[in-house]
């Protein structure tokens, strides 16, 4: 099970709501992924006249717990005035906090992110920040309140998966006990599947089930392989080896014998 600041869920998957061909997939897609977390971008989708009220009526029938989240926020300031926002319009304390440094990386803005992290968490908010590996960031975000971080595996919609593997190893290995979600970057089920066999708590993702051939098909596809990620990683995987080393025995008495006379 999942833990995020006291609830549990079965599900390890976190989806994105944004980019869907229709709110129909969006729906089917949600259903087929088993997600009972999805993310909301407050910014983007209330300055979007064409989804208007039919989307937040929607985002209501999903019965799904809403993570609003502050998408295209620059400042520190941004993020605290949206999360107060949407703590009035979902009646949730929960925030995905993103604080964007730059428009072509979409790379966290680490100064603003542990800044904005700091107020609101005083304020009472369950704080999930979107981060980069960067360990001395998170030190400061757990020291701020947060107790969910979520690193990127790369920037936001690239679908490259896991750009640094060995520091989100190191961040995993670092932090033992915080739960840790890898968000945004992921391309491919096999990305999620690794990041779930590293021990990560969870991923979440948006542009790979929106924009898929089929959304629905894959959101179901990203469910089957963050199991099958984590069932390895509870299992404990055998470790690879520079050398063969034979599966079968060679010692020993044949248990059968052949017959060569008949
Ligand atoms: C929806 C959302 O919160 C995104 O900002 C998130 O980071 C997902 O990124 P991808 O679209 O790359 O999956």
């Amino acid at each position: 099970m999942l833990e995020l600041y006291g609830t549990r869920f079965t599900s390890r998957m976190l989806l994105g709501t944004a980019g869907y061909a229709s709110p129909d997939i969006l729906r089917q897609a949600v259903e087929a992924s088993g997600a009972e977390i999805v993310t909301v971008s407050l910014r983007r989708e209330s300055a979007r006249a064409r989804t208007g009220q039919g989307f937040w009526a929607l985002i209501e029938q999903l019965g799904r717990r809403v993570l609003p989240n502050t998408a295209g926020c620059h400042t520190a300031k941004e993020p605290i005035a949206t999360a107060q926002m949407a703590r009035e319009l979902f009646g949730t304390n929960w925030i995905k906090l993103e604080v964007i440094a730059n428009d072509d990386t979409l790379q966290p803005d680490l100064f603003g992110l542990v800044e904005a992290a700091g107020v609101l968490c005083a304020e009472g908010f369950a704080v999930l920040p979107y981060t980069t590996e960067d360990m001395s960031a998170a030190e400061r975000l757990i020291a701020a309140g947060c107790e969910v971080l979520m690193p990127w595996g790369s920037p936001i919609g690239s679908a490259r998966g896991l750009a640094n593997r060995s520091a989100l190893q190191t961040l995993r290995a670092y932090f033992p006990d915080t739960p840790l979600i890898v968000d945004a970057g992921i391309g491919a089920p096999s990305h999620a599947a690794e990041a779930m066999e590293m021990g990560y708590d969870g991923v979440l993702l948006n542009t790979a089930v929106a924009k898929a051939g089929d959304p629905v098909k894959m959101a179901e596809g990203f469910a089957s392989a963050i199991k099958a990620g984590r069932l390895a990683y509870e299992a404990g995987m055998i470790e690879p080896r520079d050398m063969a080393s034979p599966s079968t025995p060679l010692a020993g008495t044949p248990f059968f014998k052949i017959d060569h006379a008949s």
